[in-house]
């Protein structure tokens, strides 16, 4: 089984790793105890929609705190991103946009790395715009795409630009997708637009400034979904590229909150809203349940047959 991989000759020769969005140090925390025993890595935009998941995936996968304990922000004292930990599950907030979601993802890599957290899976539990999708639909990316509809995550790194290409786990997305089959809501799976911005950046005729037409809008939104893209979001193309480039398998999860053929401001109430966003933390538990069963039950001897595990029970079987 794979760890988090850096690509960073400089690190080794560290004395103190520093996380400091996070509030760690390798110094003043045993990293190896606190964090080697994730499995699964839960983001999502903001501190109280992953407080919540903490919540929930504490119930989900039975998890129960150790005596004189209670659910904390491990990186309240740094201000900027909040984390809970709860078992092999960590739920991590990641703010809005793809600079946020880089410097969180950068740290929690190296986090992960320095932990040896053995094949951690990442997700992005976040809420997006529909591309002839209805609100309250769940969309599975199936591949994300940068503003000029690249997958590509762009950078500027020392003056120049640099591409990682943006990678999603086909595995994971098909075992997501069966188990959104049991769902009460409806999940779909498509390209995912990334953008720079929520106004402007997806074509929006209700920011502070607009140049452009209705027309222009809805030209630009029929030829996105001509292209198969059937959400709009903000942080995909960082999230998928640098959790591929860590070698870790990871999938984005997005609840729609406006269909953008039909408009552009975020109607629904708070409480259909909450409702909305628990759907991708319902998807996403139901995949951590899998998971952790699986890799619990003792596998039957015809499941190790099927795997090809016995090698004299087929003779057996076969004869
Ligand atoms: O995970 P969230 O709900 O923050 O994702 C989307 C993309 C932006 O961060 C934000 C814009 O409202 O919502
Ligand atoms: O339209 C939307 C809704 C949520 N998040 C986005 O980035 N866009």
């Amino acid at each position: 089984m794979a760890l988090a991989q850096t690509n960073n000759p400089y690190l080794e020769a560290m004395e103190e790793d520093v996380l400091y969005h996070l509030g760690l140090s390798t110094s003043t925390h045993d990293l190896a105890a606190m964090f080697g025993d994730i499995r699964f890595v839960c983001m999502g935009g903001t501190p109280q929609r992953m407080e919540n998941f903490a919540k929930f995936i504490m119930k989900e996968i039975d998890h129960v705190l150790q005596p004189g304990t209670c659910l904390q922000d491990i990186s309240r004292h740094s201000h900027r991103y909040a984390m809970f930990k709860v078992g092999p599950v960590l739920c991590i907030s990641h703010g809005m946009g793809v600079p946020s979601m880089s410097i969180v993802l950068h740290e929690v890599i190296k986090l992960l790395s320095h932990a040896k957290a053995r094949d951690p899976v990442f997700f992005r539990l976040g809420t997006c715009g529909g591309v002839d999708v209805d609100p309250g639909n769940v969309v599975i990316t199936e591949e994300a795409l940068d503003g000029l509809l690249r997958p590509v995550f762009e950078n500027i790194i020392l003056g120049k630009i640099v591409q990682r290409p943006t990678q999603v786990d086909p595995m994971v997305i098909e075992s997501l997708m069966k188990l959104g089959e049991k769902m009460k809501f409806t999940t779909v799976t498509g390209r995912t637009l990334c953008t720079n911005d929520f106004y402007e950046g997806q074509g929006r005729v209700d920011g502070a400034f607009c140049n452009y037409t209705k027309e222009d809008k809805m030209e630009y939104m029929n030829h996105l979904k001509q292209v198969g893209v059937k959400n709009i979001e903000m942080e995909s193309t960082c999230f998928t590229a640098m959790t591929h480039m860590a070698k870790c398998r990871s999938a984005v999860i997005c609840v729609v909150l406006v269909n953008r053929l039909c408009g552009d401001q975020i109607l629904a109430t708070k409480e259909t809203m909450i409702e909305w966003q628990n759907r991708p933390q319902q998807l996403v538990a139901a995949y951590i349940k899998q998971q952790l069963k699986i890799e619990t039950q003792v596998p039957s001897k015809s499941e190790m047959f099927r795997f090809g595990g016995y090698e004299d029970d087929q003779q057996t079987e076969r004869t």
